[in-house]
Protein backbone atom coordinates (compact mmCIF):
# COMPACT_ATOMS: atom_id res chain seq x y z
CA UNK A 1 0.00 0.00 0.00
CA UNK A 2 2.11 2.14 -1.74
CA UNK A 3 -0.18 5.44 -0.97
CA UNK A 4 -0.21 4.60 2.93
CA UNK A 5 3.48 4.86 3.55
CA UNK A 6 4.31 6.61 6.17
CA UNK A 7 7.69 8.35 7.72
CA UNK A 8 6.95 9.75 11.41
CA UNK A 9 3.90 10.34 13.76
CA UNK A 10 2.04 12.77 15.73
CA UNK A 11 0.65 11.47 18.69
CA UNK A 12 -2.68 12.41 20.19
CA UNK A 13 -5.28 11.25 22.97
CA UNK A 14 -8.71 10.25 23.05
CA UNK A 15 -10.85 10.02 26.15
CA UNK A 16 -14.54 7.97 26.77
CA UNK A 17 -16.22 8.67 30.22
CA UNK A 18 -18.66 5.54 30.67
CA UNK A 19 -21.74 5.60 32.84
CA UNK A 20 -21.86 1.92 33.20
CA UNK A 21 -24.91 1.47 35.43
CA UNK A 22 -26.83 3.56 32.76
CA UNK A 23 -24.44 2.22 30.36
CA UNK A 24 -23.74 5.57 28.55
CA UNK A 25 -21.03 7.06 26.94
CA UNK A 26 -20.24 10.99 27.12
CA UNK A 27 -19.28 12.40 23.79
CA UNK A 28 -18.35 15.58 22.46
CA UNK A 29 -19.72 17.38 19.40
CA UNK A 30 -16.27 19.06 17.71
CA UNK A 31 -17.46 22.62 16.80
CA UNK A 32 -14.02 23.36 14.77
CA UNK A 33 -11.03 22.34 14.11
CA UNK A 34 -10.12 18.63 12.77
CA UNK A 35 -12.96 16.41 12.82
CA UNK A 36 -15.60 19.70 12.65
CA UNK A 37 -19.27 18.84 12.88
CA UNK A 38 -18.33 14.49 14.24
CA UNK A 39 -18.76 12.89 17.41
CA UNK A 40 -16.01 11.92 19.20
CA UNK A 41 -14.46 11.36 22.60
CA UNK A 42 -12.34 14.42 24.29
CA UNK A 43 -8.86 14.62 23.74
CA UNK A 44 -5.95 16.09 21.26
CA UNK A 45 -2.56 16.57 20.61
CA UNK A 46 0.18 15.77 23.48
CA UNK A 47 2.07 18.73 24.43
CA UNK A 48 6.20 18.53 24.63
CA UNK A 49 7.38 17.14 28.57
CA UNK A 50 3.68 15.49 28.21
CA UNK A 51 3.04 11.93 28.98
CA UNK A 52 0.11 10.82 26.88
CA UNK A 53 -1.83 9.93 30.25
CA UNK A 54 -1.17 13.66 31.58
CA UNK A 55 -2.45 15.00 28.16
CA UNK A 56 -5.73 13.20 27.71
CA UNK A 57 -6.26 14.29 31.39
CA UNK A 58 -5.64 18.11 30.32
CA UNK A 59 -7.45 18.00 27.27
CA UNK A 60 -10.68 16.00 29.07
CA UNK A 61 -10.71 18.96 31.27
CA UNK A 62 -10.15 21.88 29.08
CA UNK A 63 -12.80 20.18 26.72
CA UNK A 64 -15.54 18.91 28.95
CA UNK A 65 -14.47 19.93 32.50
CA UNK A 66 -14.20 17.30 34.31
CA UNK A 67 -11.52 15.48 35.69
CA UNK A 68 -10.73 11.62 36.34
CA UNK A 69 -8.52 10.48 39.58
CA UNK A 70 -5.77 8.70 38.18
CA UNK A 71 -6.73 5.42 39.46
CA UNK A 72 -9.81 5.52 37.76
CA UNK A 73 -8.24 6.25 34.33
CA UNK A 74 -7.56 3.53 32.18
CA UNK A 75 -5.35 3.38 29.06
CA UNK A 76 -7.75 1.03 26.61
CA UNK A 77 -5.49 1.08 23.35
CA UNK A 78 -3.69 2.62 20.85
CA UNK A 79 -4.74 3.60 17.28
CA UNK A 80 -2.50 4.59 14.25
CA UNK A 81 -4.33 6.18 11.89
CA UNK A 82 -2.93 6.25 8.39
CA UNK A 83 -4.31 8.72 5.66
CA UNK A 84 -3.94 8.39 1.73
CA UNK A 85 -0.60 10.23 0.51
CA UNK A 86 -0.13 11.50 4.27
CA UNK A 87 3.52 9.90 5.63
CA UNK A 88 2.14 11.59 9.08
CA UNK A 89 0.16 8.94 11.21
CA UNK A 90 -1.59 9.77 14.18
CA UNK A 91 -0.65 7.38 17.06
CA UNK A 92 -4.00 7.81 19.34
CA UNK A 93 -4.05 6.58 22.67
CA UNK A 94 -7.35 5.75 23.79
CA UNK A 95 -8.09 5.98 27.53
CA UNK A 96 -11.35 5.16 28.88
CA UNK A 97 -13.01 6.21 32.58
CA UNK A 98 -16.02 5.05 34.81
CA UNK A 99 -15.76 8.00 36.93
CA UNK A 100 -14.96 11.47 36.58
CA UNK A 101 -15.52 14.58 39.17
CA UNK A 102 -16.57 18.10 38.59
CA UNK A 103 -19.85 19.79 36.22
CA UNK A 104 -19.63 18.78 32.78
CA UNK A 105 -19.70 21.82 30.83
CA UNK A 106 -19.38 22.82 26.88
CA UNK A 107 -16.37 25.05 25.88
CA UNK A 108 -15.53 26.74 22.07
CA UNK A 109 -14.01 23.43 20.63
CA UNK A 110 -16.92 20.74 21.94
CA UNK A 111 -20.28 20.12 23.09
CA UNK A 112 -20.35 17.11 25.63
CA UNK A 113 -23.81 15.07 25.38
CA UNK A 114 -24.11 11.69 26.72
CA UNK A 115 -25.60 8.81 24.68
CA UNK A 116 -26.93 5.34 25.41
CA UNK A 117 -24.59 2.39 23.97
CA UNK A 118 -27.42 1.51 21.57
CA UNK A 119 -28.29 5.24 20.19
CA UNK A 120 -24.32 6.10 19.65
CA UNK A 121 -24.80 8.10 16.52
CA UNK A 122 -22.26 6.44 14.59
CA UNK A 123 -23.49 7.77 11.59
CA UNK A 124 -21.68 11.34 12.37
CA UNK A 125 -18.52 10.13 13.73
CA UNK A 126 -15.51 9.18 12.12
CA UNK A 127 -16.15 5.90 10.59
CA UNK A 128 -13.55 3.90 12.33
CA UNK A 129 -15.37 4.25 15.67
CA UNK A 130 -17.79 1.71 14.57
CA UNK A 131 -15.28 -0.50 14.59
CA UNK A 132 -13.59 0.12 17.55
CA UNK A 133 -15.12 1.75 20.00
CA UNK A 134 -18.35 -1.04 20.82
CA UNK A 135 -15.00 -3.06 21.77
CA UNK A 136 -14.18 -0.46 24.05
CA UNK A 137 -17.98 0.01 25.32
CA UNK A 138 -18.16 -3.98 25.98
CA UNK A 139 -14.74 -3.90 28.32
CA UNK A 140 -12.73 -5.98 24.84
CA UNK A 141 -9.98 -3.56 26.08
CA UNK A 142 -6.95 -3.42 25.30
CA UNK A 143 -6.30 -3.41 21.54
CA UNK A 144 -4.63 -1.74 19.54
CA UNK A 145 -5.28 -0.90 15.52
CA UNK A 146 -4.03 0.35 12.79
CA UNK A 147 -6.42 2.21 10.29
CA UNK A 148 -6.26 3.60 6.52
CA UNK A 149 -7.97 6.14 6.01
CA UNK A 150 -8.85 7.68 2.30
CA UNK A 151 -9.81 11.15 3.14
CA UNK A 152 -10.23 14.92 1.37
CA UNK A 153 -7.71 17.65 2.87
CA UNK A 154 -9.43 19.09 5.70
CA UNK A 155 -9.33 22.43 4.32
CA UNK A 156 -11.65 20.87 1.68
CA UNK A 157 -13.86 19.82 4.51
CA UNK A 158 -17.22 22.05 4.03
CA UNK A 159 -19.51 22.89 7.16
CA UNK A 160 -21.63 20.37 7.98
CA UNK A 161 -20.22 17.78 5.83
CA UNK A 162 -20.50 14.65 7.89
CA UNK A 163 -19.49 10.77 7.75
CA UNK A 164 -23.16 9.89 7.15
CA UNK A 165 -22.36 10.94 3.16
CA UNK A 166 -19.99 7.78 3.06
CA UNK A 167 -22.29 5.33 5.00
CA UNK A 168 -24.07 4.51 1.71
CA UNK A 169 -22.14 1.14 1.12
CA UNK A 170 -24.54 -1.77 2.37
CA UNK A 171 -22.03 -4.57 2.27
CA UNK A 172 -18.87 -4.80 4.04
CA UNK A 173 -16.38 -7.77 3.60
CA UNK A 174 -15.06 -8.76 6.71
CA UNK A 175 -12.01 -11.47 7.27
CA UNK A 176 -11.69 -12.96 10.68
CA UNK A 177 -8.51 -14.26 11.53
CA UNK A 178 -6.39 -15.30 14.71
CA UNK A 179 -3.02 -14.26 15.44
CA UNK A 180 -1.02 -15.01 18.37
CA UNK A 181 -1.65 -12.05 20.81
CA UNK A 182 -5.98 -12.03 19.72
CA UNK A 183 -8.41 -11.84 17.35
CA UNK A 184 -7.96 -9.58 14.37
CA UNK A 185 -10.13 -8.72 11.78
CA UNK A 186 -9.58 -6.93 8.54
CA UNK A 187 -11.30 -5.23 6.13
CA UNK A 188 -10.69 -3.58 2.57
CA UNK A 189 -14.19 -2.27 1.41
CA UNK A 190 -13.32 1.27 -0.09
CA UNK A 191 -16.20 3.58 0.33
CA UNK A 192 -16.90 6.94 -1.22
CA UNK A 193 -17.39 10.58 0.57
CA UNK A 194 -14.94 12.84 3.12
CA UNK A 195 -13.26 9.99 5.11
CA UNK A 196 -14.00 7.15 3.86
CA UNK A 197 -12.17 4.01 5.90
CA UNK A 198 -10.00 2.37 3.21
CA UNK A 199 -9.12 -0.75 5.57
CA UNK A 200 -8.12 -1.49 9.07
CA UNK A 201 -6.53 -3.97 11.15
CA UNK A 202 -7.88 -4.49 14.93
CA UNK A 203 -6.17 -6.76 17.50
CA UNK A 204 -7.77 -7.26 20.93
CA UNK A 205 -7.25 -9.64 23.42
CA UNK A 206 -3.93 -8.40 24.23
CA UNK A 207 -1.59 -9.71 26.98
CA UNK A 208 -0.63 -5.91 28.19
CA UNK A 209 -1.45 -2.38 27.61
CA UNK A 210 0.23 -0.93 24.14
CA UNK A 211 2.16 1.88 24.96
CA UNK A 212 3.60 2.74 21.63
CA UNK A 213 3.04 1.76 18.05
CA UNK A 214 5.88 1.20 15.37
CA UNK A 215 5.94 2.98 12.01
CA UNK A 216 5.44 -1.02 10.26
CA UNK A 217 2.33 -0.74 12.27
CA UNK A 218 3.52 -3.49 15.07
CA UNK A 219 3.54 -2.63 18.81
CA UNK A 220 6.65 -0.92 19.80
CA UNK A 221 6.31 -1.45 23.33
CA UNK A 222 3.74 -2.80 26.56
CA UNK A 223 3.01 -0.22 29.62
CA UNK A 224 4.42 -1.66 32.94
C1 LIG B 1 -9.24 9.28 11.65
O1 LIG B 1 -10.04 8.73 12.63
C2 LIG B 1 -10.20 9.24 13.85
N1 LIG B 1 -11.17 8.69 14.58
C3 LIG B 1 -11.43 9.13 15.83
N2 LIG B 1 -12.42 8.57 16.53
N3 LIG B 1 -10.75 10.15 16.41
C4 LIG B 1 -9.78 10.68 15.70
C5 LIG B 1 -9.44 10.29 14.40
N4 LIG B 1 -8.40 11.04 14.00
C6 LIG B 1 -8.11 11.88 15.01
N5 LIG B 1 -8.94 11.66 16.02
C7 LIG B 1 -9.03 12.36 17.32
C8 LIG B 1 -7.77 12.37 18.09
C9 LIG B 1 -7.92 13.64 18.90
O2 LIG B 1 -8.70 13.38 20.07
C10 LIG B 1 -8.73 14.55 18.00
C11 LIG B 1 -7.89 15.53 17.23
O3 LIG B 1 -7.32 16.40 18.10
P1 LIG B 1 -7.13 17.96 17.70
O4 LIG B 1 -6.43 18.06 16.41
O5 LIG B 1 -8.43 18.63 17.83
O6 LIG B 1 -6.17 18.36 18.84
P2 LIG B 1 -6.17 19.68 19.75
O7 LIG B 1 -4.89 19.63 20.50
O8 LIG B 1 -7.43 19.73 20.57
O9 LIG B 1 -6.16 20.75 18.65
P3 LIG B 1 -6.24 22.31 18.68
O10 LIG B 1 -6.02 22.74 20.11
O11 LIG B 1 -5.14 22.70 17.75
O12 LIG B 1 -7.61 22.63 18.17
O13 LIG B 1 -9.38 13.70 17.05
Amino acid sequence: MESFTITSKKVLTLVLVIDKAKQMVLLGYKKRGFGAHLWNGFGGKVEPGETTREGALRELEEEAGITVKSEDFKKAGILLFQFENDPVALETHVYKSYEFQGQIRECEEMRPQWFAFANVPYDQMWEDDQIWLPMLLNGQDPFYGRIYLKRKPVEDIQEGETTAAVNTSTSTHVNHSTTMTGTSFTTAQPKSGPFAMWDYQLVHSLQGVPHEIALDGTIASFEN
